[in-house]
């Protein structure tokens, strides 16, 4: 570059302006060293990463460009120079007797043919000559060294930084596909055996459900569980998660030889124990390298175990020992990637859907990003729960994955992305679609708009189930006719189905006038009913059949149960504080009441039932909140003490909440509480109240 800007002979300027730009490249330099480093630690060592592979690789390839443009600026200790990083000491150093190595990478199929064109320049061979390759899935894990002497396990390593690994010995025998003694005959006394532990999916999603119930922090993918799985120090825990092993090379080879070829190697690994891999195969020229690679790529996602793209190598060994190594990395073989399955974009905001049954999802908007194959710009947040463990503000870098056609996901926050201005995700107080009050049940994980029968989004479902048999059982009002009156606006609320006329439902298609005048008998038919089968109508969560019976036994009338308290419904036979919740929010929302009323004036009857007297209580009607630690009594105590005192306990703070019990620790529901003016209560004074009403802590 100086010799050409010299000829150009604009001397000063241009040595002004090249010795700047050498500054850009030496200061970019050392921040992708910083970088990288910072990376590797977190992804070797700590098998933690905090960026997707597809990040680490794009900063790789511009340290690698910049190098090869500036090769002044390469170093020893240059990431593109060295193999992972240093092991921590928690386990015994091994030094590898051959360094293990890394793999070259490419990602499109010019830089793979070039590839190939620059080993047969470095073989001497013409470019129609055809080189074999051996062709084998990358196994996204692991790389660990297995050492045989007389064909029992001696050693398990990990790969370290390619010199030094760690003696993994105890950890990979509980691993069931690796051999503690070789089976057959004629292996070398001494031989070490490599590849690669992963851990297959199905035993990833396992693992991952187990820990996500438990409120414990997942893996992001497989390769990690499949490393922090192996790098345990308890071999015990080691012996609980589902990794496998599959051998890809040998190392030492002492008293004894092994076959010419690399397929011929693997195979006779086989016959001695091994798990080979299954898709191996090896092939002639780079043609059908590309063949291979794309048919692999489309059974990806049926593999039972994660890829994250193919490996190609010079079969012959011979060959192999003419081209050698270059400081990482064999120059005989190569990696060809498959598109990334995890990028990181930024989650712009998060909205709220409403589902069917009410449910309220939390939906991430994202910067688009192309991912696993398609542009992902939404994602399921699943619910708060979920956007609590992912520890997610809006504005934050995200890692998404899609994998398969498993929906997209967020596994992660980049948490050293979080800019200034990141806004925390926080529920509404009121449904998106009809403003009725949003519920979220302490203990459960899915809030839900409790405005049932006049929510949009909850309509059609409310309707079907109004009508079904163990309902009102209107006799020809099924699901494909309600779904055409909610379409065409005919019925909004459930009142409206008896304000129907004979002649707007003939003119709908399929209906003529006598399926119309059938329809509008059953439905005034249906108006004479049972308290229990109108309560269970109505579609109160979890009031099923039985529940319904019980409520209308001991209530008698409809207007005791609209109004009932915490405790009074709470003494029904078999209704907990959850489901008596459930009532008492769908007879808190105004508009379910108007829905109700409007049922009973347009004559829908019933005969009253035997009454029990109900109880009065200090609390009834008001909602409280408990956050924060308590220290004289669990939560769980501290919301049945207020049960009991006829309060409602929610797991959320809104307008509508009387007072919060705020513990040490106490973090966001306090704030809210005291931006929206509520009563706060600390511990000591939450029991003062307790006592007053007679119940001692
Ligand atoms: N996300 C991060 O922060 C982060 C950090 C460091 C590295 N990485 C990822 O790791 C990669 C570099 O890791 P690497 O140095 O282990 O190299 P590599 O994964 O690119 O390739 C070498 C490794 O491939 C594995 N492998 C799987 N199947 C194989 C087969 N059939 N034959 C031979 N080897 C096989 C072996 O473990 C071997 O050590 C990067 O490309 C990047 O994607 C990510
Ligand atoms: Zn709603």
């Amino acid at each position: 570059m100086s010799e050409q800007i010299g000829l150009f002979g604009e001397s000063e300027n241009n040595d002004a302006n090249e010795a700047s730009s050498m500054m850009d490249v030496s200061k970019r330099v050392s921040e992708l060293h910083h970088l990288l480093h910072k990376y590797n630690h977190q992804y070797y060592v700590l098998d933690d990463p905090s960026v997707p592979d597809s990040e680490y690789d794009a900063l790789f390839q511009e340290l690698k460009s910049l190098e090869a443009e500036h090769p002044e600026f390469i170093t020893p200790d240059s990431p593109t120079q060295r193999v992972g990083d240093k092991p921590l000491s928690a386990f015994e150093t091994v030094t590898h007797e051959l360094p293990m190595l890394s793999l070259d990478n490419v990602f499109d199929e010019s830089e793979f043919r070039a590839f190939d064109q620059r080993i047969k320049k470095m073989l001497g061979i013409t470019d129609s000559e055809i080189i074999e390759y051996a062709c084998e899935p990358k196994l996204d894990g692991i790389a660990v060294s297995l050492l045989y002497e007389n064909g029992l396990l001696v050693r398990g390593a990990t790969r370290g930084d390619g010199t030094q690994g760690e003696d993994i010995t105890l950890n990979v025998r509980t691993i069931p596909s690796i051999p503690l003694k070789l089976e057959g005959e004629g292996y070398p006394q001494r031989l070490e055996v490599r590849g690669e532990v992963y851990m297959p999916k199905k035993g990833f999603n396992r693992l991952n459900e187990i820990a996500k119930a438990a409120g414990e922090k997942t893996f992001v993918n497989p390769r990690n569980a499949a490393a922090g799985s192996l790098r345990q120090l308890d071999p015990k825990l080691t012996a609980k998660r589902p990794l496998e092993f599959c051998c890809y090379s040998a190392g030492v080879v002492e008293g004894g030889s092994l076959p010419e070829s690399h397929y011929a190697v693997l195979n006779q690994f086989k016959a001695w124990g091994f798990l080979t891999n299954k898709e191996m195969a090896c092939v002639q020229g780079i043609d059908e390298c590309l063949a291979y690679y794309q048919n692999l790529h489309a059974k990806r996602d049926d593999l039972a175990y994660e890829i994250d793209g193919i490996v190609f190598k010079v079969n012959r060994f011979d060959l192999q020992k003419r081209l050698g190594f270059v400081s990482r990395a064999p120059r005989w073989a190569v990696a060809h990637k498959f598109p990334a399955q995890e990028k990181i974009t930024v989650l712009q905001d998060v909205e709220f859907q409403v589902g069917r049954t009410g449910a309220i999802t939390p939906v991430g908007r994202l910067e688009p990003v192309f991912v696993g194959g398609v542009t992902v710009s939404n994602v399921t947040l699943h619910n708060m729960d979920e956007v609590e463990r992912l520890g997610l503000m809006i504005g934050d870098s995200v890692i998404v994955r899609r994998a398969g056609d498993v929906i997209p996901q967020v596994v992660k926050v980049v948490e050293d992305r979080r800019p200034e201005n990141a806004v925390a995700v926080s529920l509404p107080d009121d449904c998106p679609v009809c403003h009725s009050e949003i519920e979220r049940v302490e203990g459960e994980a899915v809030a839900r708009c409790t405005g049932g029968l006049i929510c949009a989004a909850q309509r059609k479902q409310a309707f079907i189930h109004f009508a079904s048999r163990k309902a009102m059982d209107i006799d020809g009002l099924g699901e494909k006719l309600i779904e055409v009156l909610v379409d065409k606006n005919m019925v909004t609320s459930l009142g409206d189905l008896f304000r129907l006329e004979a002649k707007d439902v003939a003119a709908l298609d399929r209906m003529g006038e006598k399926s119309a005048e059938k329809l509008i008998n059953s439905l005034s038919a249906s108006k004479q009913t049972t308290l229990a089968k109108f309560l269970y109508s109505l579609g109160i969560r979890e009031v099923g059949e039985a529940t319904a019976q019980n409520l209308a036994k001991a209530f008698g009338k409809l207007d005791a149960i609209m109004n009932a308290s915490m405790e009074q419904l709470t003494a029904v036979e078999d209704i907990g504080p959850i489901v008596a919740e459930h009532i008492l929010h769908f007879f808190e929302n105004e508009a379910n009441r108007a829905v109700v009323t409007d049922l009973v004036e347009l004559g829908l009857a019933w005969d009253d039932v035997e009454v029990l007297n109900p109880v009065e209580l200090p609390l009834n009607g008001q909602t409280w909140v408990l956050t924060g630690t308590l220290e004289q009594m669990s939560r769980t105590e501290g919301k049945e003490k207020l049960q009991a005192l006829g309060a409602k306990v929610a797991g959320s703070v809104s307008k509508k909440t009387h007072c919060v019990v705020a513990g040490p620790g106490a973090g966001s529901k306090l704030t809210k509480a005291q931006d929206l003016g509520v009563d706060v209560l600390d511990e000591a004074a939450f029991i003062e109240m307790l006592n007053q009403y007679g119940i001692t802590v």
